[in-house]
This record gives structure tokens, sequence and C-alpha cells, in this order.
């Protein structure tokens, strides 16, 4: 086949017939081509100051192997097949493949994002992977946007940048960050707009600039460019080709490029079924496969040919004929400067190599600021997403407005009426049910989303687990427990229930337990489940029981003996018999029964005998429920650790820890003096790429 022939000015750089220009690949012209990508939503050339730190990152792999884990008594998949692969610094590398190949799976396990299930050796610059301490100089950016809504793009930067920066940047400091980083990924139009209504575009180019705010060494990103129309993914693609010009290790995993976003990749990682395919330099794609006997037709981009082969579109012998080809990986053959490389296949495990940028070793958690800063900081967040959500806040005022009224006016003065003491009985537990499932159902509804966000986020070591936890159950406590108020308040007095202090406080401490109780309870249905689906099937399910032994229907003593212990585990036992002794219980004598001649509950007792409850135990009650909910949020707690692989990073004391500076120094276990300090600081600051005035600042700090 007649091919690479022409002339490279006459032939087009996108197709199998190309002798593309090799300065198209390098990087200097590439710097001189993006500084000057003049696309749509970009304002101002491509400039970016704050460089990363000045030690490169080499990441290589060998014998790679990851089994997926099918359930229980289903056994293991095996995803990754001991692949090897070599990804250089300063470099742009794409994973390719077709669906299913196996991109997002090696990119996760690069990453760190998985660790279970991952068998192989990992290595940055020459030592194996200490995942900590990788992840302190890498990100990683999902596929899916996961950013605040409701926040605008200044906004969403601003809470990066509270969290991923030490205590010495100041307001100012912050804000010159991120106006540069705004500037330099063209949102600065954008800055007063709110993240939900960005483009698709805008939306990815935001998460990548709220991962810039630290300057990580190392990116990850999963198919950047999915979902954007071709004008955006070239400028994704020539921002992350910016980003790894600068030192940066840039790694990518894109399904099927179109030829001109493949000349911009410097390294391509071609996967298929969880075999490496070809492992080079873009430019020699269409050599490495005229070398194995399968050259590229003319006139076709390299990349959709090397995806159809992947994909056995010529037949499976041809994936088994590539992955020998490249051994799986080992071969740098196809490397652009392949004969200065150190082989692959001599990858030493060496802790004597230099190790990551000092800047995050000595200390000892995972994230920049104190987790105090971290609980105001997200906090803050979540009161400004309550206040901005006014839809939710308000349908929730008036649904639990309206149901308060309208059960005031189906069981309205039921509770000062003898003759309906059954009927009050019946509304009590209906409160009960209200409160318990409205609250656990919402949290089963819209933990999920939020779950994603805090994967993300804290994977990219923006905050703990802990601050988050808290500062969950402390945002909701003022729109459930206003709501909850209302709603007792309303239901409270109109249906006539006794008009005494005592009672209405106990009545209402009831009732706020038992809401935070259902709202913990919510939480551990979202972080079991994966779905909502799942979670909306899986909540009722839990309250079922907690009906049957409530006393409701059955008893206390029509309860078997073999299912007592029930009673004890269901807080709605404890609610019930506490509303009854609230309403019932503190010596109320008769009740009146004015239409009647039999009043059968006229005395409160004769009632409590009949459904087997006491009337002193309400006190009890609401300690039992207390101890609940601290064991329920504990137990919430340790399953979203548990399910989500979520953990606080063998952080021993977050708690005053920082990064950079004087502060952080002196919180240390091992403090530094002055002179190391303000090292310290200075490389800090460079390593964070901030300017020469913000390094000057930071160092007269350090002195202060
Ligand atoms: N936890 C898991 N359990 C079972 N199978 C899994 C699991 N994770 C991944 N897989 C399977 O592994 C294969 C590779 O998945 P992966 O998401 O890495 O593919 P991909 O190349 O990124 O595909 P796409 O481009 O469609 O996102 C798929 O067949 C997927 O179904």
């Amino acid at each position: 086949m007649a091919r690479r022939g022409g002339s490279a000015e006459a032939a087009s750089p996108i197709s199998c017939i190309a002798e593309r220009p090799k300065a198209s690949f390098r990087m200097a012209d590439d710097q001189e081509q993006i500084d000057h990508v003049e696309l749509k939503p970009v304002t101002k050339p491509m400039t970016y100051t704050r460089l990363p730190a000045t030690e490169p990152v080499e990441i290589r792999f060998q014998d790679l192997q990851y089994r997926a884990n099918l359930g229980i008594g289903k056994g293991t998949k095996e995803i990754l097949h001991n692949v090897h692969g070599r990804f250089l610094p300063s470099q742009l590398v794409a994973i390719m493949g077709p669906s299913g190949a196996g991109k997002s799976t090696l990119l996760d396990v690069l990453s760190g994002y998985r660790i279970t299930g991952v068998r192989g050796v990992v290595t940055v610059n020459g030592r194996e992977r200490d995942l900590e301490e990788f992840r302190r100089v890498s990100c990683y950016i999902t596929q899916d946007d996961r950013l605040q809504p409701l926040l605008t793009v200044r906004e969403n930067m601003k809470v990066a940048a509270d969290l991923k920066l030490s205590a010495k940047y100041n307001d100012q400091d912050k804000y010159a960050v991120i106006e540069e980083i705004l500037s330099m990924l063209g949102l600065s139009d954008s800055a007063n707009t709110r993240a939900g209504r960005l483009s698709g575009g805008q939306k990815k180019r935001l998460s990548i600039a709220l991962e810039l705010v630290n300057n990580p060494l190392v990116m990850f990103l999963d198919e950047p460019t999915t979902g954007l129309d071709s004008a955006s993914c070239l400028l994704c693609i020539k921002l992350m080709k910016l980003l790894a010009s600068q030192g940066r290790t840039v790694v990518c995993t894109i399904h099927q490029p179109s030829a001109s976003l493949f000349q911009n990749f410097d390294h391509v990682y071609v996967l298929a079924e969880g075999q490496c395919l070809y492992q080079g330099s873009a430019e020699k794609v269409v050599p490495y496969l005229e070398s194995v006997s399968l050259p590229c037709p003319m006139y076709h981009n390299p990349a959709d040919y090397i995806i159809e082969l992947a994909c056995g579109d010529y037949g499976k012998d041809k994936i088994t004929r590539l992955v020998n080809a490249t051994i799986n990986g080992r071969s740098i053959e196809w490397f652009n400067d392949a004969e200065n490389l150190p082989p692959t296949t001599h990858v030493e495990v060496s802790h004597r190599s230099p190790r990551l940028p000092g800047r995050m070793r000595c200390n000892l958690s995972l994230q920049e600021t104190t987790q105090i800063n971290q609980l105001l900081v997200i906090m803050n967040r979540g009161f400004t997403k309550v206040k901005r959500d006014s839809t939710l806040t308000y349908m929730r005022l008036v649904a639990n407005i309206v149901t308060g009224f309208m059960l005031g006016v189906l069981y309205f003065q039921s509770g000062v009426d003898g003759a309906r003491v059954l009927d009050n009985y019946n509304l009590l537990f209906s409160i009960l049910i209200h409160h318990s499932m409205s609250t656990m159902m919402l949290t089963i509804l819209t933990f999920p989303m939020e779950m994603n966000i805090l994967i993300k986020e804290h994977f990219n070591r923006w905050y703990s687990l802990k601050s988050y936890y808290i500062m969950v159950n402390i945002v909701d406590i003022p729109v459930a427990g206003g709501c909850c108020i209302i709603f007792t308040t309303v239901v409270y007095f109109m249906t006539g229930q006794p008009y005494t202090l005592q009672r209405f406080m106990t009545f209402m401490i009831l009732s706020l337990l038992v809401v935070f109780i259902a709202q913990s309870l919510g939480y551990i249905v979202g972080a079991v489940f994966n779905s909502v689906v799942n979670g909306t099937f899986a909540g009722p399910i839990l309250i079922v029981p907690m009906m049957m032994f409530s006393g409701f229907g059955v008893n206390f003593r029509d309860i078997p003996s073999y299912l007592r212990w029930g009673t004890h585990l269901s807080f709605l036992r404890y609610s019930l018999e506490g509303y009854v002794g609230a309403i019932y219980g503190m010596n109320r004598t008769t009740l009146p029964c004015e239409e009647q001649l039999y009043c059968h509950y006229k005395y409160p007792s004769k009632f409590l005998e009949d459904i087997a409850m006491r009337p002193d135990v309400y006190e009890d009650c609401i300690i039992f429920l207390m101890l609940m909910l601290v064991l329920i949020k504990a137990a919430a707690y340790y399953l979203l650790r548990l399910e989500k692989g979520i953990s606080d990073g063998g952080a021993p004391e977050e708690v005053g820890s920082e990064t950079s500076g004087c502060g952080a120094a002196s919180r240390r276990t091992t403090e530094l003096p002055p002179e190391r300090c303000e090292r310290f600081v200075l490389r800090s600051s460079v390593s964070l790429g901030a300017s020469d005035q913000l390094r000057r600042v930071l160092a007269k700090k350090c002195f202060q």
C-alpha cells in the first residue's frame, strides 16, 4: 500500500498517508500554538505562571492486574491482564481503547482511586508508589463533572482555594490564584455564573480549574472530552497539553479521538480487553502498525484504525498479534527518543530514589488545612446551598405545614376528648410515621448525589470525611428542626393536646429526636446502597420492623416472648411510649367525655393499661433515643467509610495540620527551626506555583 508518499505540506496530517511534521509533536511548538489558540470561549491567550514543583513525575507499572469482585459467591473478574506501561513527565498521555477495554479501570488503578483487587507494581520516579504521598501531588478529575451547581464559578473556586491552600495564603493571595486560573481557562467571563448553568465544556474546564488550585504534579482525567463539541474538545486537549508542557504528567482516557485531537497527544496507550496493544508516541502509531503487517488504510485516521483493530473488527487474532508486538506494554521501542530511555523491564523498586517533593511529606494530614478550617468552609458552602436551594427548603416547609393542618383538621381536638382516645393514639403514631418517613426518604434521595461530590473532593484531599460528616449533620439542623417544630406545634395545638409546657416540651424533644434518628438512618441506607432505587426500597423496609415492634397494633403484652428483643431496638417504640407518657402520663387525672354516657377511657390509666404502656417512662425514652441517635450516627459514619472506601488517610492527627509556612512547621511533630522554615515556605510556594510577590509575602511571614 502506497503510504507516507506525499509531501508533508500536501498531505493531510490526519490521515494515514500523512507524514506528520515532527515539529507538531514538539513541546516548544505546541506551547506556541497553545498560547495563541483563540477558540471562542477563551477571551485571552492561555498564559499561566503557576508552574508545578520542580521534580517531574514518571509513572511506571508492571504486571498490573485488576480483579473486580462480582459479589458474594460470584467470584471475581479479571479486567486488567498484567499490563505494563510507562508514562513520562511533561507529557500528555492518552489511554485509548474501545468501550469496556479497561481504560477507566487503568486510570483508577494508577491514580489510586481503586486499590482493592489490584496486583502488580506501580512505581513513581522509580520508587514504589506510596499512595498517600502520591495523592498529595496528584489529582483525579472524574468523567462526570461533580460540581456544586448552586455556587458560582468563583465561589466554587474560592471553596477549593480555602480548602487546598494553606492558611498562609490570605484572601487576596487566593483571589490572585483564582483569577489567574480562571483567566487561563477562559472562565473569567463566567466567573459569576452558577456552575449548574455552565455549558458542558465550561463545566469540564471548571473541574480542571478546581484541581489546579494547588498545582498538582500529576493529573488524571477520565474521559475529559466526553459530551463536548469538537471546538471544546480541542480546547480541553490543548489546555491539558499546556499543563503537561509545564512539567506535569497529564494522563487522560479517551474513547476514540478525532485525528486533530489525536495529534496533540505526546504519548498513547491503547488497550483492548484489558491488554496493551500499543504504547508509544502518537506519531509512531502508523509505523508501528506497518511493522506488524497491519498497515493503516489510506486516508484513515490512525486513531480510528487502531480502535477498530482493538474492537476485533479485523479479527481477534490481530489483537493477540498487537499485544505480542508490544509485549503487553513492556516494549518502549515506539517511544519518542526511545534510545535514551532506560529499559522498562528493569524498573527498580528502590527506596533510595528521590522521593516526591518534600512540600507535603512532613505533614501528617492528607488535607492541606486544619479540620476546623475544613469544617467552617464546607459548612458555609452547605448553608449557602440550603439558602439557594429555596425550592426544596420551601417545599419541605409547605409540606410540613399542610400535612400538619390536615392532621389537625382530621383529629381536631381529639386530645381533650375521652371518647376519642383511640383516635388520638392513631394520631400519635401518624405523627411518628410522618417524622420518620419524610426525613429518612429525603435523605435517601438526596444523599447519593452528595456522595459523588464527597468521593471526588475527599479523594482530591479537599477535606476529611470527619469534617464532611460533621458538616452534613449540622447543616440540615435548621431546616429539618424548623420543619419538625412547625409541624409538631400545629398538630399539637389543633388536636387539643394538653396545654402544659412540660408535656409540650417533652413531646417536642421526642419529635426532634425521631427526626434526627430517621435522618441518620437515611445516611446509613444512602451509604450502604449505591443507588437511589435500592435505597428507596430499603428505607421503608427498614422502618417496617421498627413499626412492628413499636407497640402500636400489637401491644407489648401480646408480642411473643421470643420476639420481645425487637422492641428494645425499635426507636419508634421509645418515641411512641414517650409520646403516650407525655400526653396521658404525668398524673393526668380524667378526660372530659361530654357527648357519651359511657366513657371507656375517662381515666387515662385505663387506656395505658390496655395498650400495656407505662405513664412514667418518657424520661427514660428520651435517654434511650439520645443513645440510639449517637449510636446510629456513629454507625452511619463508619459505614460511610467502609462502603465507599473512604478513609481519612492515615492521619493520626489531622487537627491543626498545614502543609506550608511556619504555622504548619510549629504544628508538626518534628518542629522546624526558623531557617528551615523559611526554606520550607519558599520551596512550598515554588511548588505551589506562587508568584514572586506571593513568595516574598510568605517568606516575610516566616519571620513574624
Ligand atoms: N466492579 C466491576 N465489576 C464488574 N465488572 C467491572 C467492574 N469494573 C469494571 N468492570 C468491567 O470491566 C470492563 C472495563 O471497564 P472500564 O470502565 O474500565 O472500561 P472503559 O474502557 O473505561 O469503557 P468506557 O469507555 O465505556 O468507559 C468492563 O467490561 C466493565 O464492565
